[in-house]
């Protein structure tokens, strides 16, 4: 197995907060790999690191062997490598397939309005993609009448438009509901098994990154404290006192 992703003593601070030091990971190609930790241990502010977000203090971050820790962030999503965030970023007052397109236009950092961003390919793309999601009843409503956890589905497959080679997802089922939950977790294994994608997961929610996840690690302080399969991490004694002693 090879590393898509490979970051490599990686430091970052805010003013006199040290949010990340000197840490370094990889995610094997084809994996599902889970990334937690107690609140304020820098995991978003790692995954802002490495898809170009904010310049890092130290360090590297290769994806495909090509460092692009200079990179921004427009260049690394051409290269295949997407994020998607806590909160929704969907435009409300657009149908699902309006969303779908505009957010395959994105890729190429062109301006492209909807008209343009119009062609049967993409729309049959579009419209295959809310399939798999579950969402293809619902592709000519407004995104902003969907529930919560819908728009969160709708998200993930606009981030599938874009043909990623890996997915980062930051707290994909924070907000949503349990019978939602078991849907997202299915169609985030499909889309690793079907199409080939590493995913990288941030989840607060341990029954699901330990059903989601191959490989684990877990971030305290900005450290990385531990890494390794579910239930060893589960079980580390370490991980279990930076939780306890978070609250
Ligand atoms: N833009 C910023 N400016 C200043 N400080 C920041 C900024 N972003 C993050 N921090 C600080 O860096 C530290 C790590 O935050 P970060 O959001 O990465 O943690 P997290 O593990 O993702 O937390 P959570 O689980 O609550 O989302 C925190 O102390 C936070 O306040």
């Amino acid at each position: 197995m090879t590393a898509i992703l490979k970051v490599a003593g990686v430091s970052k601070a805010f003013g006199g907060v040290q949010a990340n030091r000197n840490v370094s990971l990889e995610v094997e190609a084809g994996r599902i790999v889970g990334l937690i930790g107690p609140n304020g241990s820098g995991k978003t502010t790692l995954f802002s690191s490495i898809v170009g977000y904010h310049p890092i203090d130290e360090g590297s971050i290769r994806f495909e062997g090509q460092e692009i820790s200079r990179l921004r962030v427009v260049d690394i999503a051409r290269l295949g490598l997407i994020r998607t965030f806590q909160q929704t970023r969907i435009y409300g007052g657009m149908t699902c397939v309006e969303n779908m397109l505009i957010s395959s236009s994105q890729r190429d950092a062109r301006l492209l309005d909807l008209f343009q961003a119009r062609s049967p390919e993409r729309e049959e793309r579009a419209g295959d993609l809310l399939d798999f999601v579950g969402l293809y009843p619902k592709r000519k409503l407004e995104a902003g009448s969907l529930s919560f956890g819908q728009q969160k589905l709708l998200e993930f497959a606009m981030a599938l438009m874009n043909q990623p080679k890996m997915l980062m997802l930051d707290e994909p089922t924070a907000g949503i509901n349990p019978t939602l939950i078991n849907g997202l977790i299915d169609r985030l294994k499909r889309a690793n098994e079907q199409f080939g994608i590493t995913l990288f997961v941030i989840e607060h929610n341990m029954r699901v990154i330990m059903n989601l996840a191959e490989h684990i690690y877990c971030l305290a302080h900005g450290e990385l404290l531990a890494d390794g399969r579910p239930e060893e991490v589960q079980n580390d004694p370490r991980v279990l006192d930076a939780y306890l002693g978070a609250h």
